[in-house]
């Protein structure tokens, strides 16, 4: 490893989620790049980084596993320098009752003989926040939200001291908002108390992004940290209070020229009604049909031959559909092959289309990003400029550039298609 190595290392759980907090890292000032899955010791993308983030797609695989992975992605990190760790999940929290979030963040503390850890899953420009340790995306509570038919992780339970305890094994504690309204110095207070009683994992109040600021502050000495993206808001000032930041514009990407797609594999309602956004402007889309998938007619051919229909104009592929439509091709085929089966033909489809002239691609939903980026042998990411909050224009790394916005699936507003289309072709408009 040559140089001062990186300052924050992020382990993400997902690739949306990834390119998440890569954002917020590069909004903050720092110089930040991104790789899918595990890059080896001496890959030159990470050379001058400031911030690195490792994007698995480890939030609905066994737990087991995601421990593993993310173990590995720590010593990585580690092996690069980074003196803070943040483990990424998704600010709705999205888990299952056996994990991945408790096991994770347990482990890794482990790993860094940490006592106490917070979990802050608070992301106010996506409203979301946690209030009385209970999860409120918008108004509603995480449970009404849409969230509980999530196609993968159905969130049915708002209280996230109650989510996080039954997939944790030791014992999660509570830091409430009138403490992170007090600032920092009650914050690390209450921490050490929690610690001293024994907990180890502290959900942490916030409802604003500067009870996000003061948290960062008060963990400036954490060598690890949970929670959304909103949680590396404070992070950087930590090491610029040191004038350990080169103050370099971390934004500027080159323009990737050539043809365009939009591919949807999101069930999120947001993913929805960008969805219906497209058709109602009678702009070309397709339907995979899941039920033809699992039959094993050519719904890839025929997606292919749409867009070859259609030279003239950007495509969306989308498999998204309404939470009752999806129960039904859940219930008809479970909802773990559907997941699998959809998220492989989307990425046949995009490595067809690449190899049809397609550089520049727009992709709703993490896991399906997932698929995507890893069908593309996309392996690093350089983060630039925010086209909705949480979801950057990013090029990769590697000997040929693509242009990708890579969104998760409840973020952007219904034309959010449009704009990254316009920003990945280099329109600020
Ligand atoms: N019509 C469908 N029927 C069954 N499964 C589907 C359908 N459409 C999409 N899926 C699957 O649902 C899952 C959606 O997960 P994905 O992470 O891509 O989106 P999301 O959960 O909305 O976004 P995020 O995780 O970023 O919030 C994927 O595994 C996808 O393949
Ligand atoms: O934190 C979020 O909301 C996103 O980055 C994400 O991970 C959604 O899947």
């Amino acid at each position: 490893m040559s140089g001062r190595g990186a300052f924050i290392g992020c382990i993400a759980d997902d690739f949306t989620g990834a390119t998440d907090i890569a954002s917020t890292l590069v909004r903050a000032g720092m110089k930040t790049v991104q790789s899918i899955g595990i890059p080896e010791a001496d890959d030159p993308m990470i050379a001058d980084a400031e911030a690195i983030v490792v994007a698995l797609k480890s939030r609905t695989i066994a737990a087991g596993d995601a421990v593993e992975q993310s173990l590995a992605a720590l010593d990585f990190l580690r092996a690069a320098g980074c003196r803070q760790i943040v483990f990424k999940y998704c600010s709705t929290f999205d888990s299952t009752e056996h994990g991945n979030i408790g096991p994770v963040a347990e482990a890794l503390a482990r790993a860094l003989d940490q006592q106490v850890t917070i979990a802050a899953p608070s992301f106010p420009a996506n409203g979301r926040t946690v209030y009385n340790g209970h999860l409120f995306v918008g108004h509603a509570l995480l449970n009404e939200s849409g969230m509980q038919n999530h196609p993968l992780t159905p969130m049915k339970d708002a209280n996230l001291v109650r989510v996080l305890q039954a997939q944790s094994k030791g014992t999660v504690g509570l830091i409430d908002f009138p403490t992170v309204l007090k600032g920092a110095e009650h914050v690390r207070a209450a921490i050490e108390q929690a610690q001293a009683e024994g907990t180890t994992l502290l959900v942490v109040d916030a409802i604003s992004e500067a009870d996000l600021k003061v948290i960062g502050q008060a963990c400036h000495d954490h060598t690890l940290i949970t929670g959304g993206s909103g949680i590396a808001l404070g992070l950087p000032e930590n090491f610029r209070t040191n004038n350990e930041l080169s103050g370099a514009d971390a934004a500027v990407l080159p323009v990737v020229a050539g043809k365009d797609v939009v591919l949807a594999g999101s069930g999120s309602l947001r993913t929805n009604l960008q969805v219906a956004r497209w058709i109602e402007a009678k702009r070309p889309a397709y339907r995979i049909d899941v039920m033809k998938l699992a039959a094993g007619e050519p719904v890839v051919e025929e997606a292919i031959a749409f867009f070859d229909a259609h030279t003239d104009q950007t495509v969306l592929i989308y498999a998204t559909s309404p939470a009752d439509e999806l129960r039904q091709v859940q219930a008809a085929i479970g909802a773990q092959k559907a997941g699998e089966m959809v998220e492989h033909a989307l990425g046949l489809i995009a490595r067809s289309l690449r190899d049809r002239g397609v550089r520049r691609f727009v992709v709703a939903g993490g896991e399906t990003s997932g698929a995507v980026v890893q069908s593309l042998d996309v392996k690093g990411l350089r983060i630039g400029a925010p086209i909705a909050p949480g979801v950057p224009a990013t090029v990769s790394t590697g000997d040929m550039s693509l242009a990708l916005a890579l969104k998760s699936g409840n973020f952007g507003e219904a034309d959010f298609f449009e704009k990254a289309l316009r920003a990945l072709s280099g329109d600020q408009s």
